[in-house]
C-alpha cells in the first residue's frame, strides 16, 4: 500500500503539486491522467525521490520513504525513451541490475530466463538492444525493471514511442504482466483512451491536485466536475442551461450518445465527424456549443433538432448528482 500525504511542490513560486492525498493498494494499476504540464512528471519525480518534496509525506507499506535517497526505495522506473544501455544484448540490458548487485551467474541467467519468458522475449535475448523494434525495447526496459523485484513500479508514458496498432496491442500486454506480477503499477498518461482502458483507478491531476480518483466508468458517468467531464471521454462533455430541461438554477452536462434526433431542442451544424459508424455533428444551440451522436449524415449550415435523453446536473461547475 502506497500513501500519498499532502505532497506539495513548488518550483520557485510556482505551486506545481498543491497537497496530493491518495491510497494505492497494492497490486492496484493506478494511472494519474492530466494535460501537458499539470504536473504529472514531477509526481513521479518526487515519488521517486529524484525531487524533493516541499511538504508531504510518502509512505509504503507502512514505512516512511520520504527522505529516502532514489536506490533505497525499492522502486523501478520506466520511462517513455526506454533508457536501455546501447551497444548491450538484450539478455545484458535486463541482466544488468543484478550484475550491479553481484548475483551468482547461474542465478542471473535463471531469472533473465523467467522475466524474458513472461514479457515474450525469450528468442530476441542475443541480440543488441538497437537492433530490435520500439515495441520490443519497451518490454525489454520493462523486463528490465521487473527483475529487480521492486516495491512497486512507476511508469512514465511508457508507450508514447509506439505507433497506434502497436501501442493497442502493448497495453493489453502490459495489463496482462501487471496482473500476472501482482504489481502495484502507478502510471502516467495524457492520454484518456490509455488511462480509460488500463487503469484500475484514474486520478485526474488539475491544480495541483486529483480533481477526481475514480474507476474509469464513475470519471466518464460521473464527472466530479465540468473540467473533468470535459477532459474525459473522446469528445468532451457538453453543457447546457439546466432551462432546457425545465430545471432553473444549475446546468446539464451530456454525452454526445446521450441525446437522440429529433425533440424540441435546435442547433445549426458547423462542422461534421465521422468515427468508424457514427457521425458527430458539432452544433450551435444558442450562444453554445454542443456535440451530437448522429447515425444520418448532415451538412454544414443544416439546422438539426434533437432532444436529452440522459444527463446530469452541475452547480458552480461541480456535479449535484451522486452515483
Ligand atoms: N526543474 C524544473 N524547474 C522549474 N519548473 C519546472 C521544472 N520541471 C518542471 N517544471 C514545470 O512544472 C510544470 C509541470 O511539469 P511536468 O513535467 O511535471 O508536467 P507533465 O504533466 O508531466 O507534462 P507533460 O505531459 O507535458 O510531460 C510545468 O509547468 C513545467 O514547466
Amino acid at each position: 500500500m502506497i500513501q500519498f500525504q499532502d505532497l506539495t511542490k513548488r518550483y520557485g513560486n510556482k505551486v506545481i503539486l498543491d497537497g496530493v492525498t491518495e491510497t494505492i493498494e497494492t497490486g492496484e494499476f493506478f494511472v494519474i491522467l492530466g494535460p501537458s504540464g499539470a504536473g504529472k512528471s514531477t509526481l513521479l519525480k518526487v515519488i521517486a525521490g529524484i525531487e524533493k518534496l516541499d511538504k508531504g509525506k510518502i509512505i509504503v507499506d507502512g514505512k516512511d520513504i520520504t527522505n529516502l535517497p532514489p536506490e533505497k526505495r525499492n522502486v523501478a522506473m520506466v520511462f517513455q525513451n526506454y533508457a536501455l544501455y546501447p551497444n548491450m544484448t538484450v539478455y545484458d540490458n535486463i541482466a544488468f541490475p543484478l550484475k550491479m548487485k553481484r548475483m551468482k551467474r547461474e542465478e542471473i541467467e535463471k531469472k533473465v530466463e523467467r522475466v524474458a519468458k513472461l514479457l515474450g522475449i525469450s528468442d530476441i535475448l542475443k541480440m543488441n538492444v538497437t537492433k530490435i523494434s520500439g515495441g520490443q525495447q519497451q518490454r525489454v526496459a520493462i523486463a528490465r525493471a521487473i527483475i529487480r523485484e521492486p516495491s512497486f513500479y512507476l511508469l512514465d508514458e511508457p508507450l508514447s514511442n509506439l505507433d497506434a496498432r502497436v501501442r493497442f496491442v502493448a497495453r493489453g500486454e502490459l495489463k496482462r504482466i501487471q496482473k500476472e506480477l501482482n504489481g502495484t503499477f502507478i502510471y502516467v498518461t495524457h492520454d484518456q483512451k490509455e488511462a480509460m482502458s488500463l487503469a484500475d483507478r484514474v486520478a485526474v491531476l488539475h491544480n495541483g491536485k486529483f480533481e477526481q480518483v475514480g474507476v474509469p466508468m464513475e470519471l466518464y458517468e460521473y464527472p466530479r466536475t465540468k473540467w473533468v467531464g470535459e477532459f474525459i471521454g473522446d469528445f468532451p462533455m457538453n453543457f447546457l442551461p439546466g432551462k432546457v430541461v425545465g430545471i432553473e438554477g444549475i446546468e446539464i452536462g451530456f454525452r454526445p450518445g446521450w441525446t437522440k434526433l429529433g425533440g424540441e431542442l435546435k442547433g445549426i451544424v458547423e462542422s461534421v465527424e465521422v468515427l468508424g459508424e457514427m457521425i458527430y455533428l458539432f452544433c450551435k444551440v444558442d450562444d453554445n456549443k454542443v456535440i451530437i451522436e448522429s447515425k444520418e449524415m448532415y451538412d454544414v449550415g443544416d439546422e438539426v433538432t434533437f432532444s436529452v435523453i440522459k444527463f446530469r446536473r452541475f452547480k458552480d461547475g461541480f456535479l449535484i448528482d451522486k452515483e
